[in-house]
């Protein structure tokens, strides 16, 4: 099978138990990315998404595995590879456009500062941060608009890869709705790749490629990768009229709210350990059409 561009290869994650023994958080995670996809993981908590993001952040170090990113292993953190978690991680100190210019010019030394201000403030705005907005500190801003700045921060630096913790975790419903949106405006108009943490279904349907299933830990196993087969570009408003939509959402709320403990455990994908892939498409003359879901092992 040829490589993925981000390829995760026998993840395995043990930590004390705090008896003198060990736990193990997930064994054996083997999954593929690949250039420009949007993925979401989704999991009861606890069963190791957050461990996974770290690792791939070069934040913490597995127990054993390797990740590698462009046929390369990759260990520490780096430019290349963009975090975006719940709780903002702005500089207090910096102004927001400041917040930006600092890892833009990191990451192109060779630009000059006016291109580094102009292509900060083109991802200002493509978040909707415009006007004297990008002149005030992260205090003076409330919680949505400096999540804005750290999507913008982050699609800024270019990565190759864009890691994305709950972030919209800590905003209210309709905030969230609009960051959703402006979200997807900027990932369109890339060819980034993005790894999403999210507890939220309706919003993983929305914004992936692909959903990744795991199973309740210890032991937790990505089961399942899951097709999101309605088309782009996506609104709310439309694709729960596609006739994909309510299947896919149906098997994804059966999954995490029974089957994800059923699996917990067991050995689940093939033998090497990669997660089935579930592909289901109600359309019309679609293969798969009669019976609605692809077989799934129980
Ligand atoms: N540094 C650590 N030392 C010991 N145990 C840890 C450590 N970090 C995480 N764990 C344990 O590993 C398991 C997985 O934690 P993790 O935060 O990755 O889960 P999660 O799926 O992201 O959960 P949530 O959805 O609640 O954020 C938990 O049981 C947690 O207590």
């Amino acid at each position: 099978m040829a490589s993925s561009f981000l390829s995760i290869e026998r993840l395995t994650q043990r930590y004390p138990d705090g008896k003198g023994g060990e736990f193990t958080v997930f064994e054996n995670a083997s999954f593929g990315i690949e250039k420009g996809e949007f993925v979401c993981i989704l999991g009861h908590s606890g069963c190791g998404k957050s461990t996974i993001m770290n690792i791939l952040a070069g934040l913490s170090d597995p127990t054993s595995g390797v990740i590698k990113m462009d046929g390369q292993a990759i260990s520490g953190p780096s430019l290349d590879r963009g975090v975006v978690f719940q709780n903002y991680s702005l500089l207090p100190w910096l102004t927001t456009l400041k917040n930006v210019t600092f890892g833009v010019a990191a990451r192109f030394p060779q630009w000059t500062k006016q291109q580094v201000t102009d292509h900060s403030i083109a991802f200002l705005e493509k978040v909707g941060l415009t006007g004297d907005a990008i002149y005030r500190k992260p205090s003076q801003l409330s919680g949505g608009m400096r999540q804005r700045v750290s999507i913008a921060r982050a699609f800024a630096n270019e990565p190759k890869l864009l890691l994305l913790d709950e972030p919209f975790g800590a905003l209210d419903a309709l905030t969230r709705g609009t960051i959703q949106d402006e979200l997807i405006k900027v990932w369109s108009g890339t060819d980034q790749t993005v790894f999403m943490i999210t507890h939220d279904i309706d919003e993983a349907i929305l914004l992936a490629d692909r959903i990744l299933l795991m199973t309740n830990g210890p032991n937790a196993r990505v089961a399942e990768s899951v097709e999101i087969t309605l088309p782009r570009p996506r609104t709310r408003t439309t694709i729960v009229e596609h006739p994909n939509y309510y299947a896919i959402r149906n098997h994804l709320v059966q999954f995490l709210g029974e089957r994800s403990v059923l699996l917990a455990g067991e050995s689940v994908g093939d033998e090497t350990h990669r997660p089935e892939t579930v592909r289901i498409d109600k359309t019309e003359g679609a293969a798969d059409a009669e019976p609605l879901l692809r077989a799934v092992p129980k």
